[in-house]
């Protein structure tokens, strides 16, 4: 009798394949299928339906052999699925364990890296045209200017060691080096004799290191404290170029600007704009050099009172984007011979809705230009992004962007909401004036000026409500000491540079840290020490206290034991020293995942797409 097994073999099966390399590969035939085969072939031998009883029993004998195979084979099935499913669970615990052992602090820096990841597709910072047209320079522009021969064969150590006194960071291609003098970097007497007489003697970090850079023609991403000094390290250098330009060839009416300064609000415009022309005036004082002329170009100030600057060959125009746009659809000025762009608060300026009026501006340009972006407060993602746009950029770096000015003592309590406004009198008595209080509420500033109005205080009020006029008045009145106190919203918090401000009052923090830096940074300028108070209270949300605990802590100022027994996710972090800034806002309290400055953004894009879906926008 033929064996099971043999027969098995030999059966031709419709569905299984010998597989020639497995000579041990036994195709599966069902029992109902071998049975119907074994009663055809007995039919065919003659065999009637009726069997002799042992045919019979051998055939039983048979299935109870195939039964037993088949179980046995669908107990091998369930023991290899088993085998696999454990392996699964096996490697799934291993991957849970590694990842148990991963600290929150490293979790989270994973999902930091994810989200910077994607936020890094976007679009280059130049004109749609250059993008379009596919234009890309890679050299910077020719400068004439050289630093005198005895800081030139001075060594590269030698460079570095004077970057290490003064704490400066630079990063790039043949960095310009560092000029510890002005008198050293060729710039005329006549503006040197007036810095003097404003005690403006030796240059700040960032000057020694920015004004050689900027005078070489680089582009640069020029980052200091707070009232470090950083408007005449960006100004000068256009100075300088139109001053060559100007005694090369001088211009006619209908020529230039040479470059341009742009500022995120009219105040700072003016101010900077207030500045170059004292700059330009000193320069031509004596007749030794020729007079430049400067064009401020805002958004509410009719452009008709300057249609004498307009009249002449125009040199440097300090704007802000809105209106700088508007002049040039309107053809008032072309961009024909501009070679220098500056941004100033340019984090802002990229961030806060401006980067499309930035890239329009930039499409005015026919030829290659100087870039240079200047700020207090430079997030990682900023840098990056500016980084990409610019041309071989150097990067200038005093401090960590975004730090607080360590001139400023930085003081934080607790005041219950209802009782900030009677405690802010308490405040004002802490030095004498002029005393900025910022809010981060239109409302609330007119409600503390009020106040303190009734209370007898000379307070003005400025915030983006009021009108043009009623702005300048409050700047004006209380930079010449008329006003005792300014209550102010954003809009006075960036570059403002008023004389020796004692104390700022924060009577509502910002959400965003980077606005707190500037806020407080209106003290403590330029060498000078000064006190900023904060309020806080339950309304302040925790990562923003977190960014503020850091930053005092960063500053080696007091924190108050409310915000040291914060819950704290990057205690750990800040234990080893690991800490870096949100690459968002720049805040050490989070990452970017909560990140409120990005949650504002998305928030805000997420309006204005719904605007635009609904065909609104305008
Ligand atoms: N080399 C210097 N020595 C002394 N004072 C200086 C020097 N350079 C500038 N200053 C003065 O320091 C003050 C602050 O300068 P500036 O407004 O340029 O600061 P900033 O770095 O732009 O600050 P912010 O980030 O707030 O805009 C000004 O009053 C300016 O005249």
């Amino acid at each position: 009798m033929e064996s099971t097994k043999r027969r098995r073999a030999r059966s031709p099966s419709p569905i299984y394949k010998l597989d020639d390399a497995d000579d041990s590969y036994e195709p599966y035939i069902p029992v109902a299928q071998r049975r119907q085969e074994k009663l055809a072939k007995l039919s065919t031998l003659g065999v009637n339906s009726e069997k002799n009883s042992a045919t019979k029993l051998q055939e039983d004998l048979d299935d109870r052999e195939d039964e037993q195979r088949e179980e046995e084979t669908r107990r091998e099935r369930a023991r290899k699925e088993r085998t696999l499913l454990l392996e699964a669970q096996e490697v799934h615990l291993k991957k849970a364990a590694e990842d148990s052992k991963k600290t929150a602090d490293e979790k989270a820096q994973e999902v930091d890296a994810e989200i910077l990841e994607a936020l890094k597709s976007r679009r280059k910072l130049a004109s749609d045209m250059e993008l379009a047209k596919g234009i890309q320079y890679t050299e910077p522009l020719q400068s004439s200017w050289r630093p005198p021969w005895y800081i030139r064969e001075r060594t590269p150590y030698q460079h570095q060691k004077l970057r290490d006194k003064y704490h400066i960071l630079v990063e790039g291609e043949d960095i310009p080096p560092p000029i510890e003098h002005f008198a050293d970097m060729k710039i005329p007497e006549p503006i040197l004799e007036y810095l003097r007489s404003k005690r403006i003697v030796s240059p700040t970090p960032i000057q020694l290191q920015g004004i050689p850079v900027a005078f070489s023609g680089r582009d640069i991403i020029g980052i200091a404290f707070t009232g470090s000094g950083k408007t005449l390290a960006f100004c000068l250098p256009l100075i300088m170029m139109a001053l060559e330009e100007e005694m090369k060839l001088p211009l006619v009416r209908g020529e230039g600007p040479v470059g341009i300064i742009l500022c995120p609000s009219r105040e700072l415009a003016t101010q900077t704009y207030d500045n170059v022309v004292t700059w330009c005036a000193s320069l031509a004082k004596d007749g030794k050099y020729p007079q430049l002329n400067a064009l401020l170009c805002i958004g509410g100030i009719s452009m008709n009172d300057q249609s004498h600057v307009l009249n002449k060959g125009l040199h440097i125009v300090i704007a802000t984007p809105g209106r700088l746009i508007d002049m040039l659809e309107k053809k008032r000025f072309t961009f024909n011979n501009c070679k220098y762009l500056c941004m100033d608060e340019a984090d802002r300026m990229i961030d806060l809705g401006f980067e499309d009026d930035v890239r329009n501006i930039m499409s005015f340009f026919k030829n290659q230009r100087q870039t240079l972006l200047f700020s207090a407060t430079m997030p990682e993602k900023i840098q990056d992004f500016a980084q990409d746009s610019l041309i071989k950029p150097v990067l200038v770096n005093v401090g960590r962007a975004g730090a607080a000015n360590l001139d400023v003592l930085q003081v934080v309590e607790y005041v219950k909401q209802e009782a900030k406004m009677v405690y802010l009198l308490e405040c004002l008595q802490k030095t004498p004036p002029p005393v900025i209080i910022f809010s981060e509420n239109k409302n609330e500033v007119d409600d503390i000026q009020e106040y303190l109005l009734l209370k007898g205080v000379e307070a003005v009020a400025i915030h983006g409500s009021k009108t043009q006029e009623e702005r300048q008045y409050a700047i004006k009145s209380f930079k010449s000491g008329a006003k005792d106190v300014m209550v102010a919203s954003g809009v006075a918090s960036k570059g403002l540079d008023f004389n020796e401000i004692q104390h700022v009052i924060i009577f509502s923090m910002p959400k965003e840290i980077e606005d707190y830096v500037h806020q407080i940074g209106r003290t403590g300028r330029s060498g000078k020490t000064g006190i900023a108070t904060t309020f806080v209270n339950m309304n302040t949300p925790e990562q923003t206290l977190l960014d503020l605990k850091y930053l005092l802590m960063e500053a080696g100022q007091k924190v108050p034991p409310f915000l040291s027994t914060i819950d704290d996710p990057r205690a750990a972090q800040a234990q080893r020293g690991s800490l870096t800034g949100c690459p968002v806002c720049g805040g050490l309290g989070h990452g970017i995942s909560n990140c409120p400055k990005l949650e504002d953004a998305q928030r805000r894009q997420m309006a204005s797409h719904r605007t635009a879906d609904e065909g609104g926008g305008y």
